[in-house]
């Protein structure tokens, strides 16, 4: 095996419950570095709600491992320390900083606030990568509001790796992209997916087709199925779920 177990994601029996209701039944599954890992399903199929137990937003029953470290239980703040990060379907940056500036606080870089808004000469060798990785060198001293949408997700992204985030939980990346943008995404989540564990929910059928090496299908808080995308596609449970809906066959 050339996967490095410690930056496994291992998913255990997760349960989540909502007064009663039960939006995650006893989930488990396990992606490793290098695989870029689609997690797909339809509307309320507990994937959002998923990543929500993993990042400490929710609580779970359970367990959730990441380099052989248990999550459920510990604050939001511990699992970020632990190389943990998620972007949500609305990117959070901010938006009067440029992009370097944006790069820098996530970076959590000592200089003061007031030093921080000061262009600067040298830039830490993590957010020059980071630049390069996201292709946004050519943008760093533009706001962040000013960028296209694309950009600013790719932004966001950005901001996680400067954090050397391990494993990325990402909700909905494409959503409202060009077509150019989700092409440039889905290679962008290909570079980062090299050496870390990378997990995307997604509704966009093409955007997964074109670049899931592996998939899972959540349905009514359970996987119904897991392989590779032609054997999701040609499984008669996968494609009953989605009938009427986006076809995935
Ligand atoms: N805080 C909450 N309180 C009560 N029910 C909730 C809560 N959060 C989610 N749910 C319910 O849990 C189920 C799973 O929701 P979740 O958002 O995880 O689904 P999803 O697969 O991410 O759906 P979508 O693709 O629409 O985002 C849904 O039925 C939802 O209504």
């Amino acid at each position: 095996m050339t996967e490095q177990p410690l930056n496994d994601l291992v998913i255990d029996d997760v349960r989540v419950t909502f007064d009663g209701f039960v939006a995650v039944d006893g989930v488990s599954l396990r992606v490793g570095p290098g695989d870029l890992r689609f997690l797909i399903g339809p509307n309320g199929a507990g994937k959002t709600t998923l990543v929500d137990a993993i990042t400490g937003l929710t609580p779970a029953t359970g367990s959730v491992r990441f380099g052989g470290r248990e999550l459920l239980g510990r604050p939001v703040h511990r699992i970020v320390r632990l190389g943990i990060g998620r972007t949500f379907q609305t990117a959070t940056v901010f938006e009067n900083l440029t992009v370097l500036q944006n790069l820098d606080i996530a970076a959590g870089t000592t200089r003061r606030p007031h030093t921080l808004l000061r262009r600067r000469r040298t830039v830490p060798d993590e957010v020059q990568r980071a630049l390069e990785t996201t292709g946004l060198t050519g943008q760093r001293d533009r706001a962040a509001g000013t960028l296209a949408h694309g950009q600013k997700q790719w932004l966001e992204i950005g901001m996680l790796l400067v954090q050397n985030v391990q494993l990325l939980l990402l909700d909905e990346p494409v959503a409202g992209m060009s077509h150019e943008e989700r092409e440039q995404t889905g290679q962008l989540l290909q570079r980062v997916g090299e050496d870390r564990t990378v997990v995307v929910i997604e509704h966009d059928m093409d955007f997964m087709r074109a670049f899931a090496a592996s998939v899972t299908v959540l349905h009514a808080g359970r996987v119904l199925s897991e392989g590779t995308v032609a054997e999701v596609r040609a499984d008669p449970r996968v494609q009953e779920v989605y009938l009427g809906e986006t076809a995935v066959a």
